[in-house]
C-alpha cells in the first residue's frame, strides 16, 4: 500500500442568509505519504475528523483523490475500483455489510456470488471463517436478532470470504464486551501470522493498537503526525497509563516508586499513574508483595489524551529551539541553535517518526 503526497478537499456549501450561501474548502487529507507492506498490522488513529475515514475510502476507491497518487496491492483504487474490490476486505465497526433481516448463511451466500468466489474455495473459507470466529450456531439467525459482538464476528467473516490480501477495519471492537474484544483481537493476530493479511487498524482503543500492532500512524488535520511504535508515541507524548487497583481494606496511599504515584484514592480502591511506554509488572509485582491487594486492571490513555500531550511536548521543544537560538544570535555563537534542533530531532528519531 502506497500513497505519495495524497490530498482530498472538499467543497462544503453553507447556508448563510436568504439566498446567500458560503462555499468554503474542507482539506480532510493533506500531502499524506505512507507505506505499509505486505503482512503489515499498522494502527491509524487520530482524533474525530483528523481524516482518516478519508483515508479509508481513498484507499478503496470510495472517494477520488484531489492529487496525489495512490496503491493498493500495486493497483490504483480510482480507475479500478472493481479489480481492487476482490483484492480488499473492509469492516466498518458502527455500519453491517451484512442483509439486516436475512439469515448469516444467506449473506454469505450472496456474497458467494457477487465476488464470484469459486465454489470450493468459498467452501473452505467458510469453513474455516465459522470455526475460528465461532460462528456455527448463528448462522440461521438473522442479523437484526445478533448481538453486537456476534454480529461484528459475521462482519468480520463476510469481509474476508473472498480471501483478500488488504483488509482495512475501522473500529472493529467498538462497544464490545471483554470477552468479544479479545476474541476478535486473537482472530485477527490468527489471520495476519497464517495468511500474511496487511491490516490497516482504525480504532479509538489504544488497546486494539497494542495487542495487534507494532506500527501506529497518527493523524491529525490530515496530516501524519507520528510513524512508529505505540511505546514511542507514549513516549513523545510523555503519556500515563492508569493502574487500578483493589485493596481488602483502606491504607494510606501506597508508596509506589516514582514516577509513579497515587493520583486518586477512594476507600480501598486507589489510582497510580504510571509512564504508559513502561511495563505495569514491576510496579503490580511491588503492590502485590506489600499490601492486601484484591483486584487490579490497567486503563489506557485516551487517544486524545496522548496527542494533545505530544502537540504540548512539541510545542515545548519549538519554544526552547526559539529561545536557544536567540541565547545564541545574542551571543554570536551560531552553533547553539544547530545543537538544540539536532537534540530534539535525535530523540524523536530513536522511537518512531513525529512528523513536523
Ligand atoms: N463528504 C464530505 N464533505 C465535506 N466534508 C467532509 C466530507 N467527509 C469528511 N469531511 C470532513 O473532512 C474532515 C475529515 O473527516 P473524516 O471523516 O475523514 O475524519 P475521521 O478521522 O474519520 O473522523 P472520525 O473519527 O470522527 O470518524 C472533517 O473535517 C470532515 O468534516
Amino acid at each position: 500500500m502506497l500513497l505519495d503526497r495524497v490530498e482530498k478537499v472538499f467543497d462544503v456549501r453553507k447556508k448563510t442568509g436568504f439566498l446567500k450561501r458560503e462555499r468554503r474548502q474542507v482539506r480532510a487529507v493533506d500531502s499524506l505519504s505512507f507505506s505499509v507492506a505486505r503482512g503489515e498490522m499498522v494502527g491509524y488513529i487520530g482524533p474525530n475528523g483528523a481524516g482518516k475515514s478519508t483515508t479509508i475510502k481513498m484507499l478503496t476507491g470510495i472517494l477520488t483523490p484531489s492529487g496525489g497518487r495512490l496503491r493498493v496491492a500495486g493497483i490504483d483504487p480510482t480507475r479500478e475500483r472493481m479489480r481492487l474490490a476482490h483484492r480488499i476486505g473492509v469492516v466498518f465497526g458502527q455500519r453491517t455489510t451484512l442483509w439486516w433481516d436475512l439469515p448469516l448463511l444467506d449473506s454469505y451466500r450472496l456474497m458467494h456470488r457477487m465476488y464470484r468466489i469459486p465454489d470450493a474455495r468459498y467452501r473452505a473459507n467458510l469453513d474455516r471463517l465459522v470455526e475460528l470466529l465461532d460462528l456455527g450456531d448463528l448462522l440461521d439467525t438473522p442479523v437484526r436478532q445478533l448481538s453486537l459482538g456476534q454480529r461484528m464476528r459475521g462482519d468480520i467473516a463476510a469481509a474476508l470470504l473472498h480471501d483478500p490480501e488488504v483488509l482495512y477495519l475501522d473500529e472493529p471492537t467498538i462497544g464490545l464486551d471483554v470477552i468479544s474484544k479479545t476474541r476478535v483481537r486473537d482472530f485477527l493476530r490468527e489471520l495476519n501470522a497464517e495468511r500474511a493479511t496487511t491490516v490497516l487498524l482504525t480504532t479509538h482503543d489504544l488497546q486494539d493498537i497494542e495487542q495487534l500492532c507494532s506500527r501506529v500512524m497518527v493523524i491529525d488535520h490530515g496530516r501524519l503526525m507520528y510513524d512508529g511504535p505505540l511505546a514511542g508515541l507514549h513516549r513523545a507524548g510523555e503519556s500515563e497509563r492508569t493502574l487500578v487497583v483493589d485493596l481488602e481494606r483502606e491504607v494510606p496511599p501506597i508508596d509506589a516508586p516514582a514516577p509513579a504515584r497515587v493520583v486518586r484514592v477512594e476507600g480501598p480502591r486507589q489510582w497510580l499513574a504510571f509512564p504508559a511506554a513502561e511495563s505495569a509488572a514491576p510496579l503490580v509485582a511491588r503492590i502485590a508483595a506489600q499490601y492486601p491487594l484484591v483486584d487490579l486492571s490497567v486503563r489506557e490513555p485516551d487517544i486524545e489524551t496522548v496527542i494533545a500531550k505530544m502537540y504540548a511536548e512539541r510545542a515545548g521543544q519549538a519554544d526552547q529551539r526559539e529561545a536557544a537560538a536567540q541565547d545564541a544570535s545574542a551571543a554570536g555563537d551560531v552553533s547553539a541553535a544547530g545543537d538544540a534542533g539536532d537534540a530534539s530531532k535525535g530523540r524523536d528519531e530513536g522511537v518512531g517518526r513525529v512528523v513536523s
